[in-house]
């Protein structure tokens, strides 16, 4: 298993261009599932969840071209994916897969809609919490499904197809309402989904259905109203800056200070994280390339903050809000809402120097003025990432051990870093 090597205390300057989004690129993958047409993606992101998705989409059928020629900005761009589902041969989606990413349960409401039937294995993915399926569950049911869970797997039936209805989520789900969405756009008749995720993810899936043909209104609202339609068809669709990998790289630059300009990226699916960094000091100005992000001389403040679902501070920053934390002149305190076990780094960047003591779902951070570089662990991706936020500033050398669950969501990290003035090498096994 790789690790990475940072030696800390070198500022960042430069250029990181932003990649196409995980968690953008992985639905809409999986939305070339709903036509015989080919759907084509472009700035798909190189990453070990795009890599393991296309896997789970050859086992179904799919056939995926990939157009690897790195174009764009000094040849950064992503890859560009003909995705093509001519006939779905197994609508079985088996544990071996399923159990190491999410979002590949995310196949269940367009193999129901497309097949009439799906088998999915119950999903993994970060380990964070129960995560249960039961919001993607209720969805299916009330398009029609008859669900039932056997051996660990989904099974879902429609075989008169689906059906659409209303749909009102409890709770706010992502992949719930990718679920829903997916399955609601072949469902005869109208659905409306309401209390649905307002992800910029979630409207990006929804844009790109529209160019297949499908009628969604209510995109990027919490109510989204879909009219059915028989068959979608051939669509080329752009995956959006990762919002998460800007954030990242944006709390980066905030450790170190120096300033970096984040190529690519989009302040206006950022806005509540460059408030927080505003309030602590962190200057982040569109330009006409991206972001630019800057810290010179000013002592990081502490900050008061909850993570909550979009358009409030994402649970996917929390972790590297933490580690920057760990380096604020005062106490901050972060409360995290939306999963129960996100608090992992905690252990590991107390291992750095970090003070910081949990109580419930919040953690109260008390800045130090020095962190020292240690062996850690990752334990989840973005727990992962905010330990090498740590190691930035860590004085001396600080090994990240089992950075497979880095590469799942940051294409070529230590190249960026590096690129900007990090000393930060990865070993390999
Ligand atoms: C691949 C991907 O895009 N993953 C993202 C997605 O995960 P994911 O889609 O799994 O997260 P959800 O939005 O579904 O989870 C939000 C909350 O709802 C709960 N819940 C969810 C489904 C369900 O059926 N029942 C239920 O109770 C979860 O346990 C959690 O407490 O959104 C999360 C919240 O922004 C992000 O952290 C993940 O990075
Ligand atoms: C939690 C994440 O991914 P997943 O939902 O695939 O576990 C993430 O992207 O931070």
């Amino acid at each position: 298993m790789d690790s990475i090597r940072i030696r800390g205390g070198n500022r960042l300057n430069g250029e990181i261009h932003i990649s196409g989004a995980k968690n953008a690129a992985l639905p809409l993958m999986i939305a070339g599932l709903l036509t015989d047409d080919t759907l084509t993606l472009r700035n798909v992101p190189r990453l070990a969840d795009v890599a393991l998705l296309m896997r789970i989409l050859g086992n179904h059928g799919v056939d995926i071209g990939v157009d690897g020629k790195r174009m764009g900005v000094n040849g950064i761009a992503g890859d560009t994916l003909h995705i093509t589902a001519r006939t779905i041969v197994d609508t079985t989606a088996p544990y071996d897969f399923v159990s190491r990413m999410r979002a590949s349960f995310w196949v269940l409401g367009p193999l129901l809609a497309r097949c009439g039937e799906a088998k999915v294995s119950m999903p993994g993915g970060c380990a964070i919490g129960t995560r249960p399926v039961d919001l993607h569950l209720l969805a299916m049911e009330r398009l029609g499904a008859e669900i039932e869970i056997d051996g660990g797997y989904v099974i879902a039936r429609a075989p008169k197809g689906l059906t659409g209805n209303r749909i009102t989520f409890p709770k706010v789900s992502v992949g719930a309402t990718h679920n829903a969405l997916m399955a609601a756009v072949l469902a005869r008749g109208e659905t409306e989904i309401e209390n649905a995720a307002q992800e910029p993810e979630v409207a990006d899936l929804a844009e790109c259905l529209v160019k297949m043909g499908a009628r969604i209104e209510g995109i990027g609202t919490s109510t989204l109203n879909i009219s059915g339609v028989p068959r979608l068809h051939s669509a080329t669709h752009e995956v959006l800056p990762d919002r998460i990998e800007t954030g990242t790289y944006a709390m980066a630059v905030a450790m170190t200070g120096g300033e970096v300009d984040l190529i690519g990226a989009r302040g206006d699916l950022l806005d509540a994280v460059v408030d927080v960094l505003g309030a602590a000091g962190v200057a982040v100005k569109q330009t006409n390339q991206g972001l630019k992000v800057s810290r010179n001389g000013a002592a990081l403040a502490p900050v008061e903050v909850e993570t909550q679902p979009y358009p409030g501070f994402p649970t996917d920053l929390q972790a590297q809000l933490m580690a920057l934390m760990t380096r604020a002149e005062g106490t901050s305190t972060i409360t995290e809402t939306i999963f129960e076990n996100r608090f992992m780094h905690v252990q590991e960047l107390v291992r750095l120097g970090a003070e910081i003591s949990l109580n419930g779902d919040t953690a109260t951070v008390h800045g130090v003025e020095t962190l020292r570089g240690a062996e850690v662990m990752a334990t989840d991706l973005r727990a992962s990432v905010s330990l090498a936020i740590a190691g930035l500033m860590a004085e001396g050398e600080t090994v990240i051990h089992r950075v497979y669950h880095l590469d799942r969501g940051f294409e070529r990290l230590e190249k960026k870093l590096g690129d900007c003035g990090a000393d930060i090498e990865r070993l390999s096994a």
